[in-house]
C-alpha cells in the first residue's frame, strides 16, 4: 500500500498534497505495490475525499468532524486512525513537504516504528524497494536511501515533484470515519498574513533574484522589479541581500528561505552558494549574470552572462521588452 497522509484545510487539497498524490500514482503505475490510499485529516477532510480520488487515490479514508485545530497531535491521531482503517500493517507512508507534513512525518514514523526519509527529491521503485534521494550537507551532496522493513515513511521536498492533475473520470472508493477523542492543547491566537504585491514568488513562472552583488536596495526596486514585471514574474533574493536589509525576509530563496520551481530563474549578482541553490532545484531553466566567471552559479545555469549587471541588465531588459513587443 502507498498511503498518502494528508492534512487538508477547508479550502481543499493544496499544491503540496497534489504533488505527493501525483508521486504515489506514478509509483503505483510504475510497479510499486498499491493501492494508493489517501488518509485525510483536517477540517477539509470530508470534501477532499472525492478530490483525492480524482487526483489519483484508489481509496480514501477521510477522518471527519475534527474541525479547525492547530493541534497537530490530534491530526496525527486522525492520520493513524486512517492508516489502521486502511489495514495498515505494511506499506509506505508518503507525506507532503508542507509545514504540517514536515512536522508529522517523523512523528508518524515514531508511532509506526518505521524508518523515515525527509526532504526526498527523488523516489523510485527499483529492485523491489523504494529508492529515495535527499540533499545532505546543505545541498552539497545527495544521499541515496532505501527504507528497510515492512513500513517506511517518506516526506517529500516541497516542489520536487509534479502535482497531480485532476481527472474527473477516475473512480475510487471513499469512506469517512469520525475523529475520536482528545481536546486541543493548542489554539491559534493570531494569524498574520504577509501582504504580497503581484504574484507570490512561490507561484511565479519567472523569478528574478538579486544577491549581494546588487550593492544596495535600489536595484531591487528598479531593474530587478522591472525585469520581473515584463516577464510576468516576482523578485527574489539571496540571504546576503536579506541580511543587508535590502529586501524583506520573505524574498529569501534557499535552504533556509523559500523553495521555488519557476520555468525561469534569473540570478543576478548571486554567487550560487549551495544553500542558495538548494532552493532552486525545481527551476526548469536558470540564467545567471555575474561578473566573476568562476562563480559557482554558472555550474547550475543553463545560460551564463559574465559581466557587471549595471551594464548587462539595462540591455537585457531592453531586449526582453523588444522581444515581448
Ligand atoms: C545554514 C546556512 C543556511 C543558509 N541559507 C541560505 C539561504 O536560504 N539562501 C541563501 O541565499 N543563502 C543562504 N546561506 C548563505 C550562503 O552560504 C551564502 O552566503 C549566500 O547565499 C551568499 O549570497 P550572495 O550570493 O548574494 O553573496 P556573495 O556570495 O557575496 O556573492 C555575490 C556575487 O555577486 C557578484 N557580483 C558582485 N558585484 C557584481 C556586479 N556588479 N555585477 C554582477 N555580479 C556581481 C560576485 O561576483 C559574487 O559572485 C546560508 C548559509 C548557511 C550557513
Amino acid at each position: 500500500m502507498l498511503f498518502v497522509a494528508l492534512t487538508v484545510p477547508s479550502e481543499g487539497i493544496g499544491r503540496p498534497g497534489r504533488e505527493v498524490l501525483g508521486l504515489a500514482r506514478r509509483l503505483a503505475d510504475g510497479g510499486a505495490p498499491g493501492p494508493v490510499v489517501a488518509g485525510i485529516a483536517g477540517p477539509g477532510a470530508a470534501q477532499a475525499a472525492a478530490e483525492a480520488v480524482g487526483l489519483g487515490a484508489d481509496r480514501v479514508v477521510a477522518v471527519t468532524g475534527r474541525g479547525e485545530t492547530a493541534d497537530r497531535t490530534l491530526l496525527l491521531r486522525d492520520l493513524l486512525a486512517a492508516w489502521e482503517r486502511a489495514g495498515g500493517n505494511a506499506g509506505w507512508v508518503l507525506v507532503p513537504g508542507d509545514d504540517a507534513g514536515r512536522e508529522l512525518a517523523p512523528r508518524l514514523a515514531f508511532r509506526l516504528n518505521a524508518g523515515v526519509v525527509t526532504d526526498a527529491v527523488q523516489v523510485a521503485w527499483e529492485g523491489g524497494r523504494l529508492e529515495t534521494r535527499r540533499p545532505v550537507y546543505g545541498g552539497k551532496a545527495v544521499a541515496a536511501l532505501a527504507l528497510q522493513g515492512q513500513v517506511g515513511v517518506i516526506q517529500v521536498k516541497d516542489r520536487a515533484f509534479d502535482a497531480a492533475e485532476p481527472d474527473p473520470a477516475r473512480t475510487g472508493q471513499a469512506e469517512e470515519i469520525p475523529a475520536e477523542g482528545g481536546s486541543p492543547r493548542m489554539k491559534v491566537v493570531e494569524q498574520v498574513r504577509e501582504e504580497v504585491e503581484g504574484i507570490p514568488m512561490e507561484e511565479a513562472p519567472v523569478v528574478v533574484a538579486g544577491g549581494r552583488g546588487m550593492g544596495g536596495p535600489e536595484p531591487f526596486q528598479t531593474e530587478l522589479n522591472e525585469l520581473a514585471r515584463i516577464l510576468g514574474g516576482a523578485v527574489g533574493a539571496s540571504l546576503a541581500a536579506v541580511d543587508a536589509g535590502w529586501v524583506p525576509p520573505s524574498y529569501q530563496v534557499g535552504q533556509t528561505g523559500k523553495s521555488v520551481a519557476p520555468n525561469l530563474y534569473v540570478a543576478v549578482g548571486i554567487s550560487g552558494a549551495s544553500q542558495h541553490v538548494a532552493g532552486i532545484a525545481g527551476a526548469k531553466h536558470v540564467v545567471a549574470i555575474n561578473k566573476d566567471a568562476e562563480a559557482p552559479i554558472f555550474r547550475v545555469a543553463e545560460l551564463g552572462l559574465v559581466g557587471d549587471w549595471k551594464e548587462v541588465l539595462p540591455a537585457f531588459i531592453q531586449a526582453v521588452r523588444e522581444l515581448r513587443g
